[in-house]
This record gives structure tokens, sequence and C-alpha cells, in this order.
């Protein structure tokens, strides 16, 4: 990749490729950016307020906003008088399950968590316990506490994957993995929701969780790299302003499909032979 980038520091790099060459280049680096990106979530405390980095005010119109992209995706994708199945759902990177507790659980028939802080883990276990909208026929049904780059999931599983505010800790090679393994755990019709910060050009890296905050131009050569297609794009609203700009994107694995165009006006008034 050859964007340009900062990290917090104010230190520039020419490419991300310079950036992830030094950070992540060989095994042990690379074992010690994964390390420290979840050393540093362990050190937070389980709360709306640690998973939202101090701004816990965000989480209403963050879910909001979701939940008005997340009804358009469903009555397009998954209409409700032709499901015949059980609607599944992973929630990557959920930290403590809150957007599976205020929106999942209330669409999804079945919500799976993935998350490699175990104390987080064991929050969102609790709470969802707790009653919170889960009921015979919704419900967390399993808890993965595995980091997103090992992880594969089963085949054919999923309507839909959510990934919010993770794919930042992981490297360009282990984003576009991941999404190739993941594409087999989605039903037919099913997609991925990724929903993150968005930096303005290049990238920022912060050294202190071991994120980095793509651009949208970013993104979408990864998307492409993963062989996925953005079916829908919209932008979060309602943040403050010293946030960065935060983007939801629905992938499919297959290309949108075009309406037929109209016969081009050169191709209607050319001349024709009378017959
Ligand atoms: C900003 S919190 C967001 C949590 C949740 N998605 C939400 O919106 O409330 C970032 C989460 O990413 C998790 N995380 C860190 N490294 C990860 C990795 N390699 N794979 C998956 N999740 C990771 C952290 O443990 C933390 O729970």
């Amino acid at each position: 990749m050859d964007a340009t980038g900062l990290d917090s520091n104010g230190r520039e790099f020419k490419t991300a490729d310079e950036m992830w060459r030094e950070h992540t280049g060989d095994p042990s680096k690379k074992t010690q950016w994964y390390r420290d990106g979840v050393s540093y979530w362990e050190g937070v405390n389980p709360t709306m307020d640690g998973v939202l980095g101090g701004f816990a005010n965000v989480n209403e119109p963050d879910i909001s906003c979701s939940e008005d992209f997340l009804k358009i995706l469903l009555s397009e994708r998954f209409p409700a008088d032709a499901r015949r199945q059980p609607l599944v759902v992973l929630d990557c990177g959920s930290g403590i399950g809150r957007v599976t507790k205020n929106l999942l659980i209330r669409y999804f028939n079945e919500v799976d968590l993935l998350e490699p802080v175990s104390q987080f883990l064991e929050t969102a276990r609790e709470t969802l316990a707790l009653g919170c909208q889960t009921n015979a026929v919704h419900k967390a049904v399993n808890f993965y506490c595995v980091p997103l780059q090992d992880f594969t999931p089963e085949a054919g599983r999923y309507d839909v994957i959510w990934i919010q505010w993770c794919i930042g800790h992981l490297t360009d090679e282990d984003f576009v993995s991941f999404f190739k393994r993941a594409k087999v755990g989605l039903k037919p019709g099913g997609f991925f929701v990724l929903k993150e910060n968005i930096a303005r050009s290049g990238f920022v890296l912060d050294n202190e969780d071991r994120s980095v905050t793509r651009s949208d131009k970013y993104f979408k050569e990864l998307f492409s790299q993963c062989g996925l297609h953005v079916y829908r794009l919209k932008d979060q609203k309602g943040f403050p302003e010293e946030l960065f700009a935060v983007k939801m994107y629905a992938l499919t694995t297959e290309a949108p499909k075009r309406a037929l165009r109209a016969k081009s006006k050169t191709s209607i008034n050319r001349p024709r032979t009378i017959m």
C-alpha cells in the first residue's frame, strides 16, 4: 500500500508498507504488535466508557445510525416474508457486548461474539445472561475468546458478520486474509458490515493501542484485494466534532447488480434501413 501516513507522535511514513515493515516486519515484531494491542485493552475498564475511549455519549447516536442502516440492509437482502431460517450474526471485536446488547440481539435470532480480551467477553456473557431482550428466539450462543487474525468461522453459519471498531488492529495482510476466510462463513445473500473511523487521507497509527485508522481510499483498496464489493455505504452522523469521521460499509461477495442501461441516444438515433 503506497498511502502516506503519520503516527500519534507526529512521525511521517512515506508509505504504509514502510510502517508495516517497521512494526510487524518479522514474526517476533508481529507477535509483539498483537500482544501490545490486546494488553492495551486488558488495562481498560469493562464499561461503556472504557470500550468507547471515554466517549460513552456516542453510544446512542452510534446505535441509532447503525439501526437505520441495518434495517434497510435486512429488508433488501433478507425480506421478512421470504425468511425461512433464523437470522444469525457474528459480532467481531465485541468488547463488552455493547453492539450485541443494544442492537444485534433485537434483530437476530442467534448472536455469536468474538473478543480476544477475556474480561470483556465475560462481562458480555454476564450482561447478556441478565435478560436484556435475550429469550428463546433471540439469544447469544457462542462466545469466542480469540482475535480476528486467528479466527475462521463455521462455513455458511452467518447472515451478517458485524465488525466494528476493531479491524484497525489488523495488519493489511491479516485484514485481507481474515475477510477471505470469513466469506466462507456467510450464508448465500449474507454480507459484512464494517463500521470504522476514517482518516482524512492515508493512515494514522496509534502507538498506544497498536491500531491503524485508514482512509476511505485505503479501505476500498483492501476491499478489492479481498474480492469484496461495497453494496451500501453510510456516514455516521451526530458525533462530537473532535472525533474521526465514521463510515459504515455493507460488503458483499457478489458485485452489485447494475440496472440495465437504456439504449444510448447514439444507438437509438442511428440511421437504420427500412425493412
Ligand atoms: C473500541 S473497542 C470496540 C468494542 C465494540 N466493537 C464496540 O463497538 O463497543 C475495540 C475492541 O477491539 C478488540 N480487539 C483488539 N484487538 C483485536 C483483534 N486482534 N481482534 C479482534 N478484536 C480485537 C478490543 O479488545 C476491544 O474490545
